[in-house]
C-alpha cells in the first residue's frame, strides 16, 4: 500500500529545506529554471555545479517518471547564479498540487527571482512542427477548471496572498527578452508564442479532446508546468514559459500521429542543445543592466 504523502504545504517545512540548501552551497541563484522530459541536459551545461540527488534533501519528493533524472543544480549559465530541477513533479503521479509546487517556494525562499519553466508538448496548432519552440503566453487548465488548484486549501500569507492574479502570469517582458534572444539566435523560424492547456494525463488526449481544446484556443498541451506557474505567480517571481513540441497531437481519425512517452524524449533530447543555447542567451540578456532597449516588435505565430 501506498505511504501517506508528507504535507509539504507549510512555510516551515518550506524554509527547512531552503535553510538546509543554503547551508550547503555557496550561490545565491535569482534564476530557476525547471527541465521538462528529456531535457535534463539543459542543467548540465551549468559551470560551478553543486549536484544534490532530490533523495538527499529534506522533504524533497522523489522524480518518478523516465527523463526526470532527480537533482537539482546549483551553478552558472552565462556567468549568472541559477539553480536548475533535473527533474520535475507532476500531479498525475499521486503528489498533491503543494508537493508538485514545493521546489516554487524553496527557491523564492532562496532569493529567486525568475523562474523559466519547460516542458514537452504536443503540437495543437496547425503550424506548429515537431521540434518546434512555443514560448507560453498564456495557459488554460483543464484540471485547475476542474477544482485542481495548487493553492487550494488554507492560506499563509508569508507564502503568499489568498487570491493571486493571473491575468499577468508570463511576464511580457521575460517573453519579449526570450524572442529576441531567438532571434539572435537565428531561430525565428521555428520559435512561436501561444496558449499552453495543461491535462491530468497521464494519458494522452484522444482525437474529440485534442478537437476541442483547439477550438478553446490552446495551441499546445501537456501535463504540467501550470502549477508551478500559479504558485510562482503567488510567491511574487516573474516567470517565462517555454514548451518544446515533441508530437503533433492527433486531430483526425486518418492521422498516423500516435502519443508515445519513448518519442517525447527522442525528440527531446535531439532538441537540446538548441534549448540550452537560447536559455544561455537570454540569461546573458537577463544579467545585463541595465535592460537594453528592445528592438522593434517581432511578431511569432
Ligand atoms: O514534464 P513535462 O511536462 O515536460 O513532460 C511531458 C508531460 C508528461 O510528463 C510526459 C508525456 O510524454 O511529457
Ligand atoms: N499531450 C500531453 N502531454 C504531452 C504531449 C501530448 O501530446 N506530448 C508531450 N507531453
Amino acid at each position: 500500500m501506498a505511504r501517506a504523502e508528507e504535507d509539504r504545504s507549510s512555510y516551515e517545512v518550506c524554509k527547512e529545506t531552503a535553510d538546509w540548501l543554503r547551508a550547503r552551497t555557496a550561490q545565491h541563484p535569482k534564476t530557476a529554471i525547471i527541465c521538462g522530459s528529456g531535457l535534463g541536459d539543459l542543467a548540465d551545461v551549468l559551470e560551478k555545479k553543486a549536484v544534490f540527488p532530490y533523495e538527499d534533501i529534506p522533504h524533497f519528493p522523489r522524480s518518478t517518471v523516465a527523463g526526470h533524472a532527480g537533482r537539482l543544480v546549483f551553478g552558472e549559465l552565462s556567468g549568472q547564479p541559477c539553480v536548475c530541477m533535473q527533474g520535475r513533479f507532476h500531479c498525475y503521479e499521486g503528489y498533491s498540487g503543494s508537493t508538485v509546487t514545493f521546489p516554487i517556494r524553496v527557491f523564492s525562499l532562496l532569493g529567486v527571482e525568475v523562474l523559466i519553466t519547460t516542458n514537452a508538448a504536443g503540437g495543437l496548432n496547425h503550424h506548429f512542427q515537431v521540434g518546434d519552440i512555443m514560448f507560453i503566453r498564456d495557459h488554460i487548465s483543464m484540471f485547475g477548471l476542474g477544482g485542481q488548484n495548487p493553492l487550494r486549501g488554507p492560506n499563509d500569507e508569508r507564502l503568499g496572498v489568498r487570491f493571486p492574479c493571473m491575468s499577468d502570469a508570463y511576464d511580457p517582458d521575460l517573453l519579449s527578452l526570450a524572442m529576441e534572444s531567438a532571434q539572435e539566435l537565428g531561430f525565428q523560424s521555428f520559435v512561436h508564442a501561444g496558449v499552453y492547456c495543461m491535462l491530468a494525463g497521464p494519458s494522452y488526449e484522444t482525437i474529440a479532446e485534442s478537437r476541442v481544446l483547439q477550438a478553446l484556443g490552446a495551441d499546445a498541451a501537456g501535463m504540467s508546468t501550470v502549477p508551478e506557474v500559479i504558485v510562482a505567480r503567488h510567491c511574487g517571481l516573474r516567470v517565462l514559459g517555454l514548451s518544446l513540441i515533441t508530437n503533433r497531437a492527433a486531430t483526425s481519425y486518418s492521422s498516423p500521429e500516435e502519443a508515445s512517452h519513448e518519442a517525447v524524449l527522442r525528440v527531446s533530447v535531439a532538441r537540446a542543445e538548441a534549448l540550452c543555447r537560447l536559455l544561455a542567451r537570454l540569461t546573458a540578456r537577463l544579467g545585463e543592466s541595465p535592460r537594453a532597449p528592445r528592438p522593434q516588435p517581432l511578431t511569432f505565430i
